[in-house]
């Protein structure tokens, strides 16, 4: 790079951040206006008389206090709108943009010049010095090299020739580096960009977006993108992009809270949470499936992705599980749901005072009192209101009940004031009086009922559910899934007894929820606009087209990697299948990310191999030291590999993970790296913070996580037997970025015989 190039770049830089440092002065003014502002109308609230005695003075109060809001509201927006502004111009402070791009339109004489940087910024309207990294023209940075390059606006296609692509780095206010490139994001860039430290925090990558990460993050037409991509392809790094993309390209009509991210585990959500905050954006909604079923069932314990790990399932019960998960299934509670239009909905009686006040039979003659074009939905909320009504109707008999006399007999003076309230006490007889406070006391007693008949109390949900899984064989062929009668029933009734401790299995919940959901003619979150899920392999048909229906309205973005199902295992492979008949074809987008980020060569070479079918994963250029296996013949030798190991990596400032592959391992080794005086972190669950330094965690909890060295705990044949296991080692060991050590104590696992010995050392 000459150094003209550097003067030149040098001194627009310096340029653009003077006219930064005046746009925020500018803003902080402004600021302090719109508050002082605020401030003013605040106590002018006081002068807002409130006038009643005639109707002109309700209307003059009501307009005037309509008028103060108004403002107060405007008010707000400008302050929101600087404080934005503020937060913007302060972040391009530190980095005002990192990549220039001249090109020419057709027909135009002149090449233009643009600079991208994480948000727009001009010192007039129309004269950007900086473009948001997410306006249209900007993907011509990601998309292509030089030459004809072709981006999407809003109105269609475009095409330009790009006659220079430069990167920079920038620090404090200094170009440090100029680097110019043909190709869409230079590999240099992107080999700096990965070969940091990692963090127990997950970074942008807006610099270094890769041409199909781009295409990823700029969908706008799918209703379905779905992403197979590699461990460490970036699906999850690209989809927080797509986030803020999103945000930015609907803003004003789209905010955080329409969307929702669906993420393996809590620990990964923290592992997330600074990308869409250091790319100016707020975070969205972030939830695993498991709370977003605990959370509309509360007193339910659904079981835990540790016990749904270390559950060993027979043959019978992996046929009902798989059938469970199917579509075949979801559609069956749809059909189910269909007959009760016709009757066999469950009741139960709504009781007062120990005794039904609407008992089970007469609610279900309401219920199926009203003709067969109700659905039944409509069929649930007529009979509320006839309830509702007849709860009303039956204040006025209750009134001279001996309870509601004993009740007013007892009443303390201040119970009694607080029923009169701001009612005048003057009535006109005694009797008027007994009734005003009898309406009061029984209206009260009567508000469980209210709520009961609100929250639908009155239908028996559970007795549904479980008549539904007795029903089953009745409606399909269960030798279809290679399931018996006998185990079906048995497992029915496992799931009752369960049901009656408060327990379920996820699968269970889904089922249950549906069912509810189709019962009450719950329309789902219509307010949602895009849902994202991540790990999708390890989800069922049943659960994504619960969810589905849950978000009618939303656009879907699925990211998964066959290769990584550790619940589902081989079921994931019918799980594509299934997707393609959920969504319409015409709809759906799918992109296949092969290149492979996270690991050095090294790694990624011995992880594919680890697959049956990974000879599609491509390795990006980036070297370090190969894996090591290292086999021991007692705990106690492997062991202290294991704590020289990190003394090792400790000194390197080296982030490491002992991947164990359950909890129970990982309470050992952290008790052994106690004794050791050895500092670490043992991740029991899910819902623990991560930290920084040396972690313990089990595999089933890494999903998604990513450290500089990775020690995968005892990968001998006793614990690692059979094929079921490859899919889990393989998540594991792509979980390292720099270094990857193999502890086995005994003979080493089979699953490793495939792989070429020499992509790893042997110590
Ligand atoms: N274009 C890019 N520029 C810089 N870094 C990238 C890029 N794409 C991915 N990475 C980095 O590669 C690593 C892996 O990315 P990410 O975690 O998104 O992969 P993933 O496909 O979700 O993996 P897994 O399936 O294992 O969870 C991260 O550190 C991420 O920052």
């Amino acid at each position: 790079m000459t150094d003209s190039n550097y003067t030149f770049e040098q001194k627009y830089l310096d340029e653009v951040n003077e006219k930064l440092d005046i746009a925020q002065k500018k803003t902080e003014q402004e600021l302090a206006r719109t508050s002082n502002d605020r401030a003013d109308i605040e106590k002018s609230w006081g002068d807002v008389r409130i006038k009643t005695s005639t109707y002109e003075n309700i209307l003059d109060t009501a307009l005037s206090v309509r008028q103060q809001q108004q403002m107060l509201i405007e008010r707000q927006n400008s302050f929101q709108n600087a404080t934005n502004r503020l937060q913007t111009l302060k972040k391009l402070k530190v980095n005002p943009y990192f990549a220039r791009i001249d090109f020419q339109e057709k027909g135009e004489e002149k090449a233009e010049t643009i600079y991208i940087g994480l948000g727009s910024f001009s010192d007039t309207p129309d004269h950007f010095l900086i473009y948001d990294w997410r306006a249209p023209i900007s993907s011509i940075y990601y998309d292509g090299g030089l030459g004809n390059v072709e981006y999407m606006t809003p109105d269609g296609k475009q095409n330009v020739d790009v006659k220079l692509k430069r990167q920079f780095q920038i620090e404090d206010g200094v170009i440090v580096t100029i680097f110019d490139t043909d190709e869409a994001v230079g590999d240099q860039m992107l080999l700096d960009a990965l070969s940091g430290e990692s963090d127990t925090k997950m970074k942008s990558i807006v610099t270094t977006i890769q041409k199909e990460q781009n295409k990823i993050i700029r969908n706008t037409s799918a209703d379905l993108l779905f992403v197979q991509g590699a461990a460490g392809s970036g699906k999850t790094a690209a989809v927080l992009q797509r986030v803020a993309y999103l945000l930015y390209r609907y803003r004003g009509n789209l905010n955080s809270g329409q969307v929702v991210l669906f993420s393996p585990n809590q620990l990964f959500n923290d592992y997330i949470d600074q990308v869409l905050p250091e790319l100016g954006e707020q975070n969205m909604v972030q939830m695993t499936y498991y709370q977003y079923a605990m959370r509309r069932l509360p007193k339910i314990q659904v079981e835990t992705l540790q016990e749904r790990f270390e559950e060993h399932n027979d043959a019978a019960n992996e046929n009902i599980t798989r059938f469970k998960g199917s579509l075949a299934f979801f559609k069956l509670v749809a059909k189910y749901a269909q007959t009760l239009n016709k009757g066999n909905l469950r009741f139960k009686d709504i009781n007062f005072q120990g005794k039904p006040f609407f008992d089970k039979e007469h609610v279900a003659k309401i219920y199926y009192g009203y003709n067969e074009q109700y659905k039944l939905g409509q069929r649930l909320d007529a009979t509320k209101e006839r309830l509702a009504s007849s709860l009303n109707g039956r204040i006025g008999n209750e009134l001279k009940e001996k309870w509601v006399e004993e009740a007013i007999q007892n009443l303390t003076k201040t119970e009694i004031d607080s029923l009169f309230g701001d009612q005048p006490r003057e009535f006109a007889s005694e009797e008027k009086e007994y009734n005003f406070l009898a309406r009061k006391i029984v209206v009260n007693a009567f508000k469980p009922i209210a709520t009961a008949i609100h929250r639908n109390r009155f239908i028996n949900v559970n007795a549904q559910f479980a008549a539904f899984l007795r029903s089953v064989p009745k409606m399909t062929d269960l030798s279809k899934w290679d399931i018996s009668a006998t185990d079906w029933e048995a497992s029915v009734e496992r799931t009752v007894t369960e049901f009656k401790t408060k327990q379920m299995t996820l699968a269970d919940v889904s089922t249950y929820l549906y069912l509810y959901d189709l019962i009450t003619g719950k329309h789902g979150e219509r307010d949602i606009r895009f849902v994202f899920i991540d790990e999708i392999q390890d989800y069922s048909a049943f659960q994504l087209a619960f969810l589905k229906f849950s978000f009618p309205k939303a656009k879907f973005t699925m990211l998964g990697d066959l290769n990584q199902a550790i619940f589902t295992k081989e079921n994931s492979k019918t799980l594509l299948h299934e997707l393609g008949s959920m969504f319409d074809p015409e709809k759906t987008s799918v992109v296949q990310l092969t290149k492979t980020y996270r690991s050095t060569q090294q790694i990624t070479d011995f992880s594919k191999e680890l697959l049956v079918n990974g000879e599609q994963i491509i390795a990006f250029n980036r070297n370090g030291a190969k894996p090591v296996l290292a086999q021991f013949d007692t705990m106690a030798a492997m062991e202290a590999r294991l704590i020289k190991q990190i003394e090792s990596n400790n000194a390197a400032h080296e982030t490491t993970a002992i991947i164990t592959k359950s909890l129970a391992e990982g309470l050992a080794v952290d008790a052994v790296l106690k004794a050791a005086n050895v500092k670490a972190t043992l991740i029991r669950s899910e819902n623990q913070r991560l930290v920084p330094g040396v972690i313990i965690v089990p595999s089933y909890l890494a999903k998604g996580l990513e450290f500089d060295a990775v020690v995968a705990w005892d990968i001998s044949v006793t614990n690692y037997p059979s094929e079921s296991e490859r899919q889990l080692i393989y998540t594991i060991a792509s979980r390292a970025m720099h270094e990857l050590t193999l502890l086995a104590c005994g003979p080493v696992t089979p699953l490793l015989d495939r792989v070429n010995p020499d992509l790893y050392e042997v110590e």
